[in-house]
């Protein structure tokens, strides 16, 4: 028996539930999606933030590589006491952001929590808390400051003294502040790979096995990535634009001469930055089941 014509009025009602069906599932999706950016706790999206921290970083050492190394600024005898005048710097300066309110937010990580002022000015911001509070206080501040100032800096500063220390030390904050920020992510890295798979995780935290967890958490292919984005950050920030008499500024010529030398870059992240962030990785984990 052949079967009836399909007409095109028979198979609006078709079209109808299809649509109908394709709605309610893009509904769901996005409904899904909204969750997760709510929690703010995706794999994808945390490394996004650490995208865009690359930003950051490679643009406050260019900044930095403006002034030469300017050694007066990390002698403490150069005040003629017990502090350099980068610590008192950092110390006064956080203080002041601490009372702006800048340590509510659970990002950030003050380099010296004692003698910061216990009440803000700014009233309480409802920061989206994800973090499990029993691991999230890892703080390896110590590290980056010891790691920064005796690694780090002689690479990409020139040698020498112009006597701006206020500039070196203002722009040594910044750089210090951003890989804090990008290295203590690990923190909400650990978080969004625990939720994906708690039962990989589980075994190795109750162990405290350290080794396996540095095993289930790295991904040698993401490393690879990040450090050759960030070499390439700092070759198209970081290069000099000069332009020619006739030159529009439409064409990609100059990119020989950088501000910060990109392998710099790579090897700062390859040596410091993921291997500090996935320390904190680690220390997270150990305290998830706490
Ligand atoms: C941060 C992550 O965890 C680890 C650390 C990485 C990093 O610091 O860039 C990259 C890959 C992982 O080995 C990640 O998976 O994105």
């Amino acid at each position: 028996m052949a079967s009836s014509p399909t007409t095109p009025s028979s198979m609006f009602p078709r079209f109808l539930s299809f649509a109908y069906g394709v709605l309610i599932f893009s509904s769901f999706c996005h409904c899904r999606r909204l969750q997760d950016s709510l929690k703010g706790l995706t794999l994808d999206s945390v490394r996004d933030f650490l995208t865009r921290e690359e930003d950051t970083i490679v643009f406050s050492l260019i900044e930095r590589a403006k002034y030469p190394y300017n050694s007066p600024t990390y002698d403490p005898s150069y005040l003629h006491g017990k502090f350099s005048l980068v610590e008192i710097f950092v110390r006064e300066t956080q203080a002041v952001q601490a009372k702006a309110g800048r340590y509510q937010n659970p990002e950030e990580i003050p380099f010296f929590p004692n003698n910061l002022p216990l009440s803000t000015l700014a009233p309480p911001y409802k920061f989206p808390q994800v973090l499990y509070p029993a691991a999230a206080s890892v703080n390896v501040t110590k590290t980056i400051w010891t790691m920064y100032f005796n690694d780090l800096l002689s690479l990409f500063t020139t040698r020498g003294n112009d006597g701006n220390y206020a500039l070196t030390a203002a722009s040594d904050l910044v750089c210090l502040q951003a890989l804090s920020r990008r290295i203590h992510y690990g923190r909400f890295v650990a978080e969004a790979k625990y939720r994906d798979a708690p039962q990989d995780y589980n075994p190795a935290i109750r162990a405290q096995d350290k080794d396996a967890l540095m095993k289930l958490l790295t991904s040698e292919s993401q490393e690879e990535l990040v450090k050759r984005r960030v070499k390439k950050k700092a070759m198209v920030f970081g290069q000099d634009i000069t332009l020619d008499e006739n030159d529009t500024g439409d064409s990609n010529s100059n990119r020989t001469n950088y501000k910060v030398d990109p392998s710099i870059a790579y090897h700062l992240y390859g040596d410091w930055v993921i291997p500090l962030t996935k320390l904190v990785e680690v220390e997270y984990l150990l305290h998830r089941l706490d």
